[in-house]
């Protein structure tokens, strides 16, 4: 039997995540009330489950090897999952980060939260699911720098979830190589102001901001409805509205209070017959907590 740290047993709670808000492609994101649970456990070597390991979970523990040099500790993990997969919340950035956070703390924490982030971004390929999940609040990603702000209370996460499930890797396969000019200073307009009403915590100024040129024309055609919720979720006074991540969320932020845009939306979607879930979030302004257990 291999030696372990002492404390063999980890608790990882991750936040779910909602990222670029239309027009801050790949580099705004934001933690939300919802999360996924891990439990990761050292075992004895010679206990190892047979069974193929799920391929993300193998991915990630090689990278960790990889940056810190050295074998991993054997473990087990179950997950207690809220956030659903597949949807744009930030399903995969939870299970890279629970993963590489637990079997860290089993390691005795050979890297830093800025290294869990690098390992984890390179995986998922952009980092602005990781990052929020990994701090908390409202994050602005760039390469190799990150910034972050708390985000108030009494900003509403509304999340219509379909039943439609869109993967990320089909979905960014569909986006355009290039963008033109007038279209990509349009977004960087909308997103630097986005950010100051963040930063300042001036949400109200954030309505008609959402508009987007470099990905939602590619992948809302996928989700036929979203234009008739967009509408509807306008309407009844959201702040904004967008694809939450590759989709398939569509996500309306409300100030102050959510009930008129909850109640909307709940009509619209009964007068469409369209499946899925309303989830009324709230920011996370703590990220990724460990605890042993
Ligand atoms: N609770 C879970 N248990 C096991 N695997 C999971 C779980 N949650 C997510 N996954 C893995 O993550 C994949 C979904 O990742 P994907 O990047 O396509 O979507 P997402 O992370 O939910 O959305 P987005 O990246 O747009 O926020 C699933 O197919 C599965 O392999
Ligand atoms: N920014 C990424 C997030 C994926 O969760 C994308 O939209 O593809």
């Amino acid at each position: 039997m291999r030696a372990t740290n002492h404390k063999n047993r980890w608790l990882v709670k991750v936040p779910a995540t909602t990222t670029n808000f239309g027009p801050g492609f790949d580099t705004f994101g934001a933690a939300l009330s919802l999360y996924n649970e891990f439990i990761i456990e050292a075992i004895d070597d010679s206990l190892s489950s047979p069974d193929p390991p799920h391929p993300m979970v193998f991915e990630t523990v090689k990278a960790f090897e990889k940056k810190i040099q050295s074998a991993s500790i054997p473990f087990k993990w179950t997950v207690k999952s809220q956030i659903p997969q597949a949807r744009g919340l930030g399903s995969s950035a939870s299970i890279r980060l629970g993963i590489l956070a637990g079997l860290n703390a089993l390691s005795g924490n050979p890297l830093n939260r800025e290294e869990l982030l690098e390992i984890a971004s390179e995986l998922e390929g952009h980092p602005d699911n990781v990052t929020p999940a990994l701090f908390g609040g409202f994050t602005i990603c760039g390469p190799a720098k990150m910034l972050r702000c708390r985000i108030e209370s009494k900003l509403f996460f509304v999340a219509f979830v379909p039943q439609i499930e869109i993967p990320t890797e089909s979905s960014r396969r569909i986006l355009p190589a290039e963008i033109k000019l007038k279209e990509a200073i349009q977004n960087l307009q909308r997103a630097t102001l986005m950010a100051i009403c963040f930063f300042e915590k001036k949400y109200e100024t954030l309505s008609g901001l959402f508009v987007d040129y470099f990905h939602e024309p590619y992948r809302l055609p996928a989700i036929p409805f979203w234009e008739k919720l967009r509408d509807t979720s306008l309407k009844a006074g959201a702040l904004g509205f967008y694809l939450s991540g590759s989709g398939s969320t569509l996500m309306s932020l409300a100030y102050k209070n959510p009930t008129n845009v909850v109640q909307a939306l709940k009509e619209e979607l009964l007068k469409l017959a369209i499946p899925g879930e309303i989830l009324v979030l709230k920011p996370d302004n703590l990220g990724l907590r460990i605890t042993h257990c």
